[in-house]
């Protein structure tokens, strides 16, 4: 796993970088706001900003800081107090990050995001617009989730997910998660002082996921498989991801200049076009479809459409249009695609040929119930 290590950190040939800072990383401990942490985001960003460089900041911290500004020793549990401390937050957020970078000459802006908004295609391709016109115009973007409004249902959850969202957003060439660890050890190293250090792997091996536990700081969201999924996520647009930790002393700049700090996933998977991400990365399963071997076959080896006659079973309730998940023999996802047919229409249909679809439905609108323009294969 650490055998191909490459003399460069692959930040050093990145133009377009997202980096993403965890709540302990701005945070005291999550006793309100590091203002000096925060200034040194911003030198750092700025410097590589001097070298032509564009970056994305993803940054956590609202809920913290919202949390010290409240006088909240502990995190709460209720949904309202989580999106009170939030709103409460994100103002010293964004106060600090401003002041911050004013020092450099540079201008941020405040991108606060949902799940939703980018499940709408418009919207997606607006706020990618709207993150191109601001790189243009040399503003620093200063990401989070905009939590005060997100509810489960419409949340991307935490923020290694969203830095890997606007990763393949805005076609960044690497993802840098920055978080209180050295990177990625075979097990988490709070519970495990002895597990080895992993310097160099492919994004979405996944044995890593094996590796990676959840968060240990009672400050943080995703722990570290948020980061290691994030990984996976980001190399489908065909960007590396770092992960490493932000109390290295000028970590983005050393990475930037091609030293090798913290764990290296490289994007080795094949990349999807730009609207196949969307879909996989955006759009919320409906369903299930249980298929037949043949159908798998069809699917993952010859590059097909998935027919009727290949699906044995359907579960959940879904339109035209909706995603659903293709599941092989063993009920692991293997693609998941765009039906062309309702739940109660592809019960009606399925193990049946094609031919038989306007008889059975009294018309025929798609001989596929998944198109292969419109399938994922994962
Ligand atoms: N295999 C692992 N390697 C490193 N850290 C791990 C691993 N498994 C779990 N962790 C935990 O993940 C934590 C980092 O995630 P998190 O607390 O969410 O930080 P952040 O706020 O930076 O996102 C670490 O402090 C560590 O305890
Ligand atoms: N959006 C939340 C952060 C969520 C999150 O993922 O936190 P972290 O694991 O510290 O990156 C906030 O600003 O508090």
């Amino acid at each position: 796993m650490n055998a191909h290590a490459s003399p460069l950190s692959v930040i050093a040939s990145a133009s377009r970088i997202v980096a993403k800072v965890g709540s302990s990383l701005v945070t005291n401990d999550g006793q309100g706001l590091d203002r000096q942490a925060v200034a040194h985001w911003a030198s750092q960003i700025a410097a590589l900003r001097n070298q032509g460089k564009q970056v994305v900041l993803v940054s956590s911290g609202a809920i913290a800081e919202g949390m010290a500004r409240l006088g909240w020793a502990k995190r709460p549990t209720s949904m309202h107090e989580l999106q009170a401390a939030a709103a409460v937050g994100q103002m010293g957020l964004a106060q600090a990050y401003e002041v911050a970078f004013s020092k450099h000459n540079l201008r941020t802006a405040q991108i606060l995001l949902t799940h939703e908004d980018l499940a709408d295609r418009q919207r997606y391709l607006n706020a990618r617009s709207t993150l191109f016109a601001l790189l243009r115009l040399g503003v620093v973007p200063i990401v989070n989730e905009n939590d005060t409004v997100a509810t489960d249902e419409i949340a991307v959850g935490d923020n290694d997910t969203l830095g890997a969202l606007v990763t393949n957003l805005i076609e960044a060439d690497a993802l840098i998660i920055l978080t209180d660890q050295r990177g990625l050890y075979e097990s988490d190293p709070r519970k495990n002082p002895e597990a080895r250090f992993v310097s160099h792997a492919k994004a979405g091996d996944l044995t890593l996921e094996a590796m990676a536990g959840g968060t240990g700081s009672g400050i943080g969201k995703g722990g570290m498989l948020t980061k290691i999924l994030a990984a996976k996520r980001a190399a489908r647009s065909g960007a590396h991801t770092v992960i490493a930790s932000g109390r290295e002393h000028e970590v983005m700049v050393r990475l930037a200049a091609g030293e090798c700090i913290g764990t290296e996933l490289r994007a080795e998977l094949p990349v999807l076009s730009a609207r196949k991400q969307w879909m996989a990365d955006h759009l919320r399963l409906r369903g299930k479809l249980m298929l037949d071997a043949g159908a798998v076959q069809a699917l993952l080896v010859e590059g097909k459409s998935l027919l009727p006659v290949g699906v044995r079973n359907i579960e959940g309730d879904f339109e035209p249009g909706d995603v659903v998940a293709c599941l092989d023999l063993e009920g692991r996802e293997c693609a998941r695609g765009l039906i062309n047919y309702s739940s109660s229409e592809a019960r009606r249909i399925m193990g049946q040929p094609s031919s038989k679809i306007a008889e059975i439905l009294g018309a025929m609108t798609e001989a596929e119930l998944v198109h292969r323009d419109n399938l994922i294969i994962l």
